[in-house]
Formats: structure tokens, C-alpha cells, sequence
């Protein structure tokens, strides 16, 4: 029978010739990643739990500090320096305040065909390159660590047939809340989103990013796409070649299928406190905001900063609305400042911030207090995300985002 490439990695990653979901493989690693948010307890449990610690492969791993950068506070000081440290003394990769993990990732390590384990839930952003990667928690990050290997349950498969092409004015952001709104938050429950079709080949890796990011919002183990021409050109860019490239089988079976005609997306918002409480984003429009967010590992890249940009060249934050920018990566802030776009956020009274997670959560920077709203191009809006319980955070595109930020209530960008 026909596989998909999820199914074909995991059959790579064991050594054998097929896969079927179901089944229980033991998979070899290609590469794991753990943040500032979890590896503080990892290297306690090394220390502290291991007869015989050891690291299989200290150049399968990367230790990113993301969540708290700078730190902003002796707690996360010292858990960060326990990280660093054990980081030095391993000759484990390490990055700090260069970027959110996901992107630094994928702009430095992830190739196509690969099995990579993140002790993190959007570890599944990687399939924008035709890779495998999917969150897990410290105990198996660890077990990963020192065996190089872990287990994986094959997943089924679902497949989004993508046809058309983005509106001028829609990004790949209202498309996945879009997808999310309609599957619903466990519509995808440890399935693989598989994003093909010829919609899919008009969408940029950055498109990609923004899609398969955000898969595990509809409770997938992954989102993923065919490594095509685009990932191709954007390996090559930054010096990397593929694992190996593959495609689903014409055969290959699928647990449900999905048509999302892309020319027919509008602008939507997610509503408090679930990402699938996705409404046109005129039904929010008029609501009054405190904050307004552009940045996160789902829409802080350049794509995101020229739209934000474009829109607010020439104007203002409204009064009393604080608007922080935040590119995902320092790759990206120093191209974000070679176009001229820091310079447009901050004349229009913007506050730019280094790359780091920020109010994508609620315990980075640009904390919310009581009663206050945001709206965010981050990845979720649960209660409480951003910062005080009874806070409220919708979640829309940059666009959405940059124009409320303008108008200091939720607005599009032909209001204002
Ligand atoms: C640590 C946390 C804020 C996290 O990065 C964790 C995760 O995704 O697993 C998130 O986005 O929810
Ligand atoms: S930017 Fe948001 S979703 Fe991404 S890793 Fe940071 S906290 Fe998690």
C-alpha cells in the first residue's frame, strides 16, 4: 500500500521498508531541540535521576533560550543558567536571544526528510520544509538525549487540498484560522495535516510556517508539506541540503480529506479563549484594544513586518495602545532594519523589541493586566495566555493586528 511522507520519514527514521498507522516504531533522532521553557528540568533529571548519564549524539541537539529573553528574573536567571552551563560543558549548540526556537530552527538546522523532536508543542512548524517534527515533553526529550532513539505510534494522515490563491489583503494567517475554525481545536487529534495541491505550491515557506505551525491548534501531531522547488530554494539560500525528499504515494491513504479553495479566505479573528472560535474579522471589528501584537514563531518573519509596515506607514498608534513589534530572529530584525520597516514601527510610535516568544505568553514581556485586551499574531488565545485571568486575547493576521493597533479597536486595514 501507499504511503505519505510522514509515513515514509517514520519508516527511514525505523529502518523498514513500510509503515502503517498504528503501528509502534522505534525511529533514530535526527535532531532535538529544547527551549528555556523545559530544559532546566531536563538537566535536573539528567543530573539528578540517570545511573548513567550520558548523550548519544551532542550534535543532534540545539538549546535555544526564547521564552525569557533577556531573563526577568533571578528564577528564570538561574533555570537559564543551569541551561547555558550544562549547554558549555556538553558542547551542546546553543542560542540565545537570536530567536524564537521555531524559526531559528528552521533557518539554521531543519531538512527535509528529517525526524526532529522539539520539547515543544509547535515543533510541528518544520513540515514547512518537509520534515517531521512534533513536541514532546522533558521525560522523552530526555530519553531522546541519551538514547538518540524514542518510540513513535504512526499517525493517520489528513489531507488539505488546497486550491486557488490568497486574496490580495489575506495572508496563510487567516487561512490556518480559517482550517482550525471549521476541523475545530481536536479536529486533528495525533493526525498528520498533510498541506498539498496547487494551492499549496503558491504559498511561500514562510506561508508554509505560518500553516504547519499552527497544526497542533487542531491537535495534530504535525502539519507538514511537500519539500518542492520553494524549499529547495530556501535550503539552498542558507547552505543546507536535504535528508531526503519525499511524496505521497498516489495510493497513500488518508483518514478524511479537506478542500480549502484559498481565493475564497477572508480576513477572520479568533475570538477569547479558544482558537477555534474563529469569526469573520468584521464581526469583531469595533472592539476596544489595550495592546496589539505583531511577532511570534507563527508571524513575526519579514512577510509579516512588510505588511504591518506598509499599512502603518505615515500614521500613529492610537493613544494608549501599546503595539509591540517583534521579529522572530535576529536574521530577520536585521533585515526588518535594512528595509527601512524598524524605522516605520517606530516613527508611528511602535515599541520594537528583540527576538523573543513576548506576549505570545503571558510571562515574557508586554505583559496584559485586568480586563485588558489584546490582539495577537500569536498562536493562541486560551484564558489568562497573555497575562492576567480575566484578560482577553484575539488572534488575527498582521494585518488585522497592525490596523487595530491604529485604530485601537479591532479594525481592518480598509477602516482605517
Ligand atoms: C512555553 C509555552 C508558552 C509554549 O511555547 C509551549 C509549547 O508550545 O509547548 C507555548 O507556545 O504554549
Ligand atoms: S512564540 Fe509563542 S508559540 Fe512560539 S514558541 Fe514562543 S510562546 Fe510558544
Amino acid at each position: 500500500m501507499g504511503m505519505t511522507i510522514a509515513e515514509k520519514i517514520i519508516a527511514a527514521a525505523a529502518g523498514v521498508e513500510s509503515v502503517k498507522p498504528g503501528d509502534i516504531h522505534t525511529v533514530q533522532l535526527d535532531r532535538l531541540m529544547s527551549n528555556d521553557g523545559t530544559t532546566h528540568l531536563t538537566v535536573d533529571m539528567y543530573n539528578n535521576k540517570l545511573k548513567n548519564p550520558h548523550i548519544a549524539d551532542t550534535k543532534k541537539l540545539v538549546f535555544i533560550v526564547d521564552h525569557n529573553v533577556p531573563s526577568d528574573c533571578p528564577k528564570t536567571a538561574a533555570s537559564q543558567k543551569k541551561m547555558r552551563d550544562f549547554a558549555k560543558a556538553n558542547n551542546i549548540d546553543f542560542w540565545e536571544g537570536k530567536g524564537v526556537c521555531h524559526q531559528v530552527m528552521i533557518e539554521n538546522y531543519v531538512r527535509p526528510g528529517e525526524l526532529i523532536f522539539g520539547a515543544d508543542s509547535h515543533t510541528c512548524s518544520y513540515g514547512a520544509l518537509g520534515a517531521f517534527g512534533t513536541g514532546v515533553g522533558c521525560t522523552d526529550f530526555l530519553y531522546g538525549m541519551v538514547t538518540g532513539t524514542s518510540w513513535v505510534l504512526v499517525p493517520e494522515s489528513v489531507k488539505f487540498n488546497l486550491t486557488g490563491k490568497l486574496p490580495k489583503g489575506v495572508t496563510a494567517r487567516d487561512l490556518i484560522l480559517t482550517i482550525i475554525g471549521e476541523v475545530g481545536a481536536n479536529g486533528c487529534n495525533y493526525q498528520v495535516m498533510e498541506f498539498t495541491g496547487e494551492g499549496a505550491k503558491t504559498l511561500s515557506i514562510s506561508d508554509r510556517m505560518t500553516l504547519c505551525n499552527m497544526a497542533v491548534e487542531a491537535g495534530a501531531k504535525t502539519g507538514i508539506f511537500e519539500a518542492d522547488e520553494k524549499a529547495m530554494d530556501y535550503l539552498k539560500e542558507h547552505g543546507r541540503e536535504p535528508k531526503a525528499v519525499f511524496h505521497s504515494d498516489p495510493d497513500a491513504k488518508y483518514v478524511r480529506e479537506y478542500t480549502f479553495d484559498l481565493s475564497k479566505v477572508r480576513p477572520v479573528v479568533a475570538r477569547p479563549d479558544f482558537v477555534d472560535n474563529v469569526v469573520p474579522a468584521e464581526e469583531a471589528c469595533g472592539i476596544e484594544i489595550n495592546e496589539a501584537f505583531l511577532g511570534s514563531c507563527n508571524n513575526g518573519r519579514i512577510e509579516d513586518l512588510r505588511v504591518g509596515a506598509e499599512i502603518i506607514k505615515g500614521k500613529k498608534v492610537a493613544d494608549k495602545v501599546r503595539f509591540l513589534v517583534v521579529p522572530a530572529s535576529q536574521t530577520i530584525y536585521r533585515q526588518a532594519l535594512k528595509e527601512g520597516l524598524i524605522d516605520i514601527f517606530m516613527e508611528a510610535g511602535a515599541i520594537v523589541m528583540n527576538p523573543n516568544c513576548s506576549v505570545c505568553w503571558g510571562s515574557c514581556q508586554g505583559v496584559i493586566g485586568e480586563n485588558e485586551v489584546l490582539i495577537s499574531t500569536g498562536t493562541r488565545n486560551f484564558k489568562g495566555r497573555a497575562g492576567h485571568p480575566s484578560s482577553k486575547v484575539y488572534l488575527g493576521s498582521a494585518a488585522t493586528v497592525t490596523a487595530s493597533a491604529i485604530a485601537g479597536k479591532i479594525a481592518l486595514p480598509s477602516e482605517i
